[in-house]
């Protein structure tokens, strides 16, 4: 019989080369196992990944919000990624800025409380926002974007009907011009305690005192205790700041109570429990805000009843008025001459004074302190306030932003005695000399308005902090702001943050699902490549035991033990290798 001789690298002179075959097919084996069953991880995990990520790079979803304020309407467009998937995340909601970085407002005057007598102009007063904010918004995202129009202190202060009247003009009116989302509930009057609490969602969550990550008890922290039904539950969570926001209609003051005792003691028309989660068992988002509106307090309403109390005053007492009946007014700069009518619509004529200390102490009246305090302590007019914490942090915007701001260039950290300085010098400078400074534009940020009214403004802001909520003028932490890490913290903000609370939920049921169908997809996927890779295993083994049945190969310990591969040989074998060795000499022979 003849034996084919394979030139198989297996004989005496090439025992390494027996090894290193098996050491190919050993990583050949590996490299099919790494194919077939490893590899598919990672590229499944990625295409989940990839799919996630395009789908939040995809899914930006829009929001507008219009603020129909007593001295003007604003609009706002903010917009969020897709939710995380997490329910301890809240929406991450940003104001949209254009190309330029400037962020998408637009402001129009008058107030649209002015509309009292007209209103079916309303909705062209609002259109001009909405035409605004539609260009920055994707088209075909205008039919998905929710638009909330709220208006606060100016229409609070009309009768019921004429704010029905106005409202009614732009639901039906908005409706008909734009493809927003825009049900009729989306139109409010809101309460000064929703301005409150919203103004105090938006710069808590601006400064993320609202998220959950782990965090050791120390002086920004804070224990809360929960008691539900027969178990108390304790979180630990940041502090939040609170909040003071003074319009021209309307002050607010809303701030975190968490001591038990305080809590029980606030009357619960001023205590608002917010829960920001989307769940309403969600605990660890819910928080117990003291909120307090003052209706009339606002800057240019308190000037407005500023001008009555004088021009009531000026009817007793006559040494406030000049020889040709002119009002003295300690609360506008030295010359200063300035017209307004009182109730009645009877014109009156004030002439400055200048005196800053004279002005604190002229509007003292106007808060009425002296109301009395049923549950003490007590801030204006008589109502409830719980006592502050001194290491507590607060922030004013509005009016305490632009004056402190606009003419005095000191917004951020308060300080009564620098502001105090500035007032004083501002409002006994002569007018004159102050219009010639306002003409070589030393104060680019002030409009007329607010130049005019900056001393009485500046006395207003300073009492209602100092006076009407019990700050004492050591205080030290007060921020004027209206960025706050570069994005503006107006109530609109926070409004829009807790209108979209549940709309997480809604994100995650989308979310699980699909990751439900991207692991059904891959297990799909993952079955098909251990199949395969058991076959490539089966086959392997199989060659591996065909061979070793052969003998092809000697164990290494064999060859090194055996001097020669001769003592191997069979008779056969020899007698082959002679054949063998003949034909190397030339002979010819028949196999
Ligand atoms: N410098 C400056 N002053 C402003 C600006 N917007 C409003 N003001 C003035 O600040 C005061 C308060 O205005 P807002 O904060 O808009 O208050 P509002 O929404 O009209 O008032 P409420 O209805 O009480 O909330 C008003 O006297 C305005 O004249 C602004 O962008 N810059």
């Amino acid at each position: 019989m003849a034996r084919i001789y394979l030139n198989l690298p297996c004989s005496t002179s090439n025992g390494k080369n027996a090894y290193s075959i098996w050491k190919w097919l050993f990583m050949g084996l590996v490299l099919l196992i790494l194919l077939f069953v490893v590899v598919p991880f990672p590229s499944i995990s990625k295409s989940l990944y990839s799919s996630h990520v395009n789908e939040i790079s995809a899914e930006l979803h829009y929001g507008i919000v219009i603020d129909c304020g007593s001295s003007g309407s604003r609009v706002y467009v903010y917009f969020w990624p897709s939710h995380s998937g997490n329910p301890k995340d809240l929406l991450r909601i940003q104001q949209l800025h254009d190309e330029k970085g400037e962020a998408v407002v637009k402001k129009v005057s008058p107030g649209i409380s002015s509309f009292e007598n007209n209103p079916d102009a309303a909705s062209d007063h609002i259109k001009e926002l909405l035409l605004f904010a539609a260009q920055y918004i994707p088209e075909e995202k205008h039919a998905e974007t929710c638009l909330h129009v709220m208006a606060t202190a100016g229409m609070r202060m009309l009768p019921e009907s004429a704010q029905k009247a106005i409202l009614e003009d732009l639901k039906r009116d908005v409706k008909k011009d734009f493809k927003f989302i825009a049900p009729d509930n989306h139109f409010e009057v809101i309460t000064g305690k929703q301005e409150g609490v919203y103004a105090w969602v938006a710069i808590n969550y601006v400064l993320d005192r609202f998220s959950h990550s782990a965090l050791p008890l120390g002086h920004d922290t804070v224990s809360i205790v929960h008691n539900e039904k027969s178990k108390t539950v304790t979180h630990t969570r940041k502090r939040t700041v609170g909040i003071i926001d003074m319009g021209g209609g309307s002050v607010q003051i809303a701030f975190e109570v968490t001591d038990q005792d305080q809590i029980k003691n606030i009357p619960s028309p001023l205590i608002s429990e917010i829960n920001l989660g989307c769940q309403d068992s969600d605990l660890e988002h819910s928080y117990k805000i003291y909120v307090t509106t003052f209706l009339g307090y606002g800057a240019n309403s308190a000037r407005e009843r500023y001008e009555n109390m004088l021009i009531q005053e000026t009817k007793s007492k006559s040494q406030r008025i000049t020889e040709d009946g002119t009002i003295r007014d300690v609360c506008l700069p030295p010359g200063m001459s300035l017209s307004g009518k009182d109730a009645l619509g009877h014109q009156h004529q004030f002439l400055g004074t200048g005196d800053f200390s004279a002005c604190e102490t002229a509007l003292e009246p106007l808060m009425n302190l002296t109301e009395p305090c049923l549950k003490s302590p007590c801030s204006i007019n008589g109502i409830h306030q719980p006592r502050i914490d001194m290491s507590s942090q607060f922030y004013g915007f509005s009016e305490f932003w632009y004056s402190t701001e606009d003419v005095f260039k000191m917004g951020g950290l308060y300080d009564y005695w620098t502001f105090q300085k500035k007032a004083k010098d501002f409002c006994s400078t002569p007018w004159n000399k102050l219009q010639g400074w306002y003409k070589d534009g030393n104060y680019p940020k002030a409009d007329e308005h607010r130049f005019r009214f900056q001393c009485f403004k500046s006395a207003w802001m300073a009492q209602i902090f100092h006076r009407g909520f019990s700050f004492p003028t050591s205080f030290k932490h007060l921020v004027s702001a209206q960025l706050v890490n570069g994005k503006d913290v107006g109530w609109t903000l926070g409004a829009l943050i807790y209108k979209t609370r549940f709309l997480p939920l809604r994100d995650i049921e989308h979310t699980n699902t699909q990751m439900a169908t991207s692991w059904q997809r891959a297990s799909r996927a993952l079955d098909t490549q251990f199949l395969m890779a058991a076959c490539v295993i089966v086959v392997l083994a199989a060659i591996f035991l065909y061979m070793k049945h052969l003998k092809w190969c000697p164990r290494t310990e064999d060859l090194k033990r055996v001097p020669s591969m001769t003592y191997f040989m069979t008779e056969q074998d020899q007698m082959e290798q002679g054949v063998k060795n003949e034909i190397a000499k030339g002979q010819s022979y028949t196999i």
